[in-house]
């Protein structure tokens, strides 16, 4: 009777313990594998939510959910419009009523060559013509341009933009001005160099606006092998696109908007090219892709093609600024530029007073063109971008014009490796802007943090996962680094000579800004 009772009461005690390990483990965990499975909707992952992850204070269960943290950053006092000037008085690019009067006449031109090509095609294809309208977001992004940045930090034309390049449908495609310039059609010297192996098409859309389009060649999981001189590295898109967002995020707006697009290398290239050249570098690939390859002076091979799967490939969308007619740059060569030989060293590798002798030297007399080249160093350090061997500025605004910070494409190669050289003008010089410096230590606080803000830029484009976490990871990392470099210069040589206003001076920021960072 008792051993009957013992084993009753020992069964129920096991049962017991398997009912208490089932709900204090196994289904937490079934809960939490579900929700991390499922992308069914749900609150927002707050602040909250992650001090309960990391164990630190627990927001009450009513707290009204944190804004975004971009949103939050773009309304911080350092990213305020401070320019109370209205557009009329801004120093722009381009002039209202000669821009769209001269942008007017040439759709009507581009429509008149269109139809006549077309007619004597005598192709029974349709023929989409291109419409004039003075409120596209391309025009807009044109008219905005000023001496300060290529768009106002309170600009609603940027996210237009992104929207247009990866929706507006493409009615011509050519060959980039320097593939050209290989075939003596343009003179471009003054801006632009026979490139590489880099496939660049320039896409036309309804509204007359334009695009440059760089194709995928790398998969974003890949990182750049190691024995990979940067010189020979591949053009990444989303490089471009990652770019174009961490430097909105850092307020200098030296970047034209990029978008990602998936572009049917068919129906949007191949088809509506007038380009024999560009006609003739597609071919078919024998698993019956579409694919095409850049004409180069070196490389111009199948093996450096791009093939879509089997039309659709993605790439990135660069907004063509202004024509070099209506607005001439200049293509400067960079200080820093590297040797592009195997074992060549620059002289800025080689002379510890390198930037003593560059200060005295033009166009760096100049303390802000000076200070730009300090903020370049340090975008190009966050991206891991060795491949800057010249930077545009547009000649009207002389050397009080902002400098452009195009082509990117070999930016965020290895998340892995921080390559610190590429911080020598900030190290050499121990200068730094001081709104810049602002900018980067707010980065650096959890509640705006780099990584962070750049994941929620990113998601506004059309293609998923721009960068891939390490990546996103590698620029809190390179942040903390720039910090360190520019606190060591401080140290060695006062805040005073170190941290400098825009015009030169020594910085002294408000009380509000000081506290505000
Ligand atoms: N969005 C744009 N609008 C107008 N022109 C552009 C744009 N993007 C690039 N270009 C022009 O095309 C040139 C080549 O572009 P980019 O540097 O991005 O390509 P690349 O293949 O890397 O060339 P390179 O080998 O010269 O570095 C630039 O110097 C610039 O003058
Ligand atoms: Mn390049």
């Amino acid at each position: 009777m008792w051993g009957l009772r013992r084993g009753r009461l020992l069964l129920l005690l096991a049962l017991a313990i398997l009912a208490f390990d089932i709900y204090f483990h196994l289904w937490p965990k079934l809960l939490l594998r579900i929700s991390r499975d499922c992308d069914c909707p749900g609150p927002p992952r707050t602040e909250a939510t992650v001090s309960l992850a990391t164990g630190s204070s627990v927001a009450p269960a009513t707290a009204v959910p944190e804004p975004p943290k971009l949103q939050k950053l773009f309304s911080h006092p350092l990213y305020q419009p401070q320019d109370p000037r209205t557009p009329a008085h801004r120093n722009l690019l381009l002039g209202y009523q000669r821009a769209t009067g001269s942008y007017r006449k040439r759709v009507a031109h581009h429509n008149r060559k269109r139809r006549a090509h077309h007619a004597a095609q005598n192709s029974s294809a349709p023929l989409t013509e291109a419409v004039f309208d003075v409120s596209a977001p391309w025009l807009q992004f044109h008219l905005e341009i000023s001496q300060d940045a290529l768009y106002p930090r309170a600009s609603r034309t940027v996210e237009r933009l992104i929207d247009w390049m990866g929706n507006m449908t493409v009615i011509s495609a050519d060959l980039s001005p320097d593939e050209k310039a290989l075939n003596g059609e343009c003179d471009c010297n003054q801006v632009v160099k026979p490139s590489g192996t880099h496939l660049k098409v320039i896409l036309q859309f309804q509204d007359y606006g334009k695009a440059m389009f760089k194709p995928m060649r790398q998969r974003r999981e890949e990182e750049t092998p190691e024995d990979f001189f940067y010189f020979v590295d591949f053009q990444r898109h989303n490089a471009e696109i990652a770019a174009f967002h961490l430097d909105r995020i850092l307020d200098f707006r030296r970047v034209p908007p990029v978008a990602g697009r998936l572009v049917n290398l068919t129906s949007e290239i191949l088809k509506v090219t007038a380009n024999e050249d560009l006609e003739w570098v597609f071919f078919v690939s024998p698993a019956n892709n579409v694919c095409l390859f850049a004409k180069c002076p070196y490389t111009c091979k199948t093996e450096y093609a791009v093939c879509g799967n089997p039309h659709m490939l993605e790439g990135s969308l660069s907004a063509f600024l202004p024509s070099l007619n209506h607005a001439p740059r200049l293509s400067v060569p960079n200080p820093w530029i590297r040797s592009y030989t195997f074992a060549g060293k620059e002289d800025w590798e080689v002379n510890p007073s390198y930037c003593d002798w560059l200060k005295q030297t033009e166009p760096y007399t100049n303390r802000k063109r000076l200070l730009n080249m300090m903020d370049l160093a340090i975008f190009d350090f966050l991206i891991g971008n060795m491949d800057r061997h010249h930077y545009e500025t547009f000649s009207k605004f002389g050397d009080e014009g902002f400098m452009l910070h195009m082509d990117n494409a070999r930016g965020f190669g290895r998340h892995s490796h921080d390559e610190t050289t590429i911080l020598a003008p900030v190290y050499q010089c121990c200068l730094v802007k001081e709104d810049t410096w602002l900018r980067l230590r707010l980065l650096s606080r959890p509640e705006y943090r780099l990584s962070d803000v750049m994941r929620e830029s990113l998601s506004r484009d059309l293609l998923e996962t721009v960068l891939t976490e390490p990546h996103l990871l590698a620029l809190d990392r390179r942040l903390q680094k720039v910090l360190q470099v520019v606190e060591e210069c401080v140290q060695k040589h006062g805040e005073g000579s170190v941290i400098m206003k825009e015009g030169g001076q020594q910085a002294a920021a408000t009380g509000a800004q000081q506290r505000a960072v």
